[in-house]
């Protein structure tokens, strides 16, 4: 089985878990996006949702997919998010914001009463920081805030860079809120909490993508099928 199988097996699983009258909030990123599909042909089945998305890209293809959405302003309590994520830990402790959705995907997280993370197995690690962590900055002092966030970094026994993410052209990556992202190569986040307060601290850091005791469950798929860890 292909990555793409096994994040369509997760996101397929997460179905069972999505009820007539729900308020979902819905994901970002391909293993999101194939739950999306899911969701759509549910709802062309008779499936009856109030979709929150977190990103621009979410909200045009549940759209498209013609998935009833509202804006979290309107529908501020949410039943369940059903997001992907970059790593997992066995606490289910997550890194997200690989798509730059992390700031909207943590806010609807937070506004929900369960988030389930979806995942191909390779998103399954010991511990955080081989992916690097997405920090979302404002635009102003971005260098300054980005040196910032290095000492945090190596304060935390980071091995590597932080570095302003681009996209495509080489232009730095805007995100949906208007802001910047930098990713921090920790190479192995020991502390995660603390790693978490000490980019808090940092005044131009808007979130950063370290999602600490929110999953309450997590569905892998892998070569062996799919499985679900909640939390211990
Ligand atoms: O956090 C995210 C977007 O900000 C994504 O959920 C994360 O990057 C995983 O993406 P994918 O399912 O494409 O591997």
């Amino acid at each position: 089985m292909g990555s793409d199988d096994m994040k369509a097996a997760a996101a397929r699983a997460a179905m069972d878990h999505v009820e007539n009258g729900m308020r979902l909030g819905i994901g970002t990123g391909s293993t999101a996006e194939k739950f999306v599909a899911f969701l759509a042909e549910a709802v062309g089945q008779g499936l009856e949702i109030i979709g929150v998305p977190t990103s621009e890209r979410t909200a045009r293809l549940c759209l498209e997919g013609g998935i009833r959405l509202e804006s979290l302003d309107d529908v501020p309590e949410l039943d369940l998010v059903i997001d992907g994520a970059d790593e997992i830990d066995p606490a289910l402790n997550l890194i997200k914001g690989g798509g730059g959705a992390l700031l909207r995907e943590k806010i609807v997280a937070h506004a929900a009463a369960r988030m389930i993370v979806i995942a191909d197995d390779s998103k399954c690690v010991e511990a955080l920081g081989r992916f690097p962590l997405p920090v979302e900055i404002n635009a102003f002092g971005a260098e300054a805030t980005r040196r910032a966030i290095e000492a945090v970094a190596r304060d935390h026994g980071a091995s590597g860079e932080v570095a302003l993410r681009t996209a495509s052209r080489g232009e730095p990556l805007i995100t949906d809120g208007g802001h910047l992202i930098a990713d921090a190569s920790f190479g192995h986040i020991s502390d995660p909490q603390a790693v978490a307060c000490a980019l808090n601290a940092i005044p131009g850091v808007v979130e950063h993508g370290l999602f600490l005791s929110m999953a309450s469950r997590a569905i892998f798929a892998g070569e062996a099928g799919v499985r679900e860890l909640t939390v211990p």
